[in-house]
């Protein structure tokens, strides 16, 4: 299950994005926000960052205007990996490389196009361990000492 959420500034992508997941299949579970009224983007993020740090969804996807603030107050969250990714490439190696739970975009910086080919990517990419998994560790290390 996926968890996906964003504020007024990317709720049009965000819908764009259940449609693309609907019609893969691909479960998902929508943290709001539903309508363009003006949010706080720490709200949405901090429902879905809860949800996947508690293991209830797999993995989320976090929009808000630029994908900036959204994925730093989704980053205050202990276990939470959100990487900010306005390209394919970027994409595929959050998850690889970073492992990252959590992918941000922002709907005044890219195309729907291009979005939906950036969640396809990184849904479909998975955590390649071996040397990056001690590095990955380091960065959970940080977060037990804050
Ligand atoms: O947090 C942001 C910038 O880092 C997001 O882009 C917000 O969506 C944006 O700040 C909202 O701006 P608005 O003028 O209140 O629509």
């Amino acid at each position: 299950m996926l968890a996906i959420g964003s504020d007024h500034g990317g709720f049009r992508l965000k819908e764009a994005i259940k449609e693309y997941l609907a019609a893969n299949q691909i479960g998902f579970c929508d943290f709001g926000t539903h309508s363009v009224d003006s949010v706080d983007y720490p709200d949405i993020a901090k429902t879905v960052a809860q949800a996947v740090a508690a293991g209830e969804c797999e993995r989320g996807i976090l929009i808000c205007g630029t994908g900036i603030g959204i994925s730093i107050a989704a980053n205050k969250m202990k276990g939470i990996r959100a990487a900010l990714c306005h390209d394919v490439f970027s994409a595929k190696m959050s998850r690889e490389h970073n492992d990252a739970n959590i992918l941000a975009m922002g709907e005044r910086v890219i195309g729907q196009g291009l979005a939906l080919m950036i969640v396809e990517t990184w849904l479909k990419s998975e955590f390649t361990g071996g040397r990056h998994e001690n590095r990955v560790c380091k960065i959970t290390d940080m977060e037990q000492n804050r």
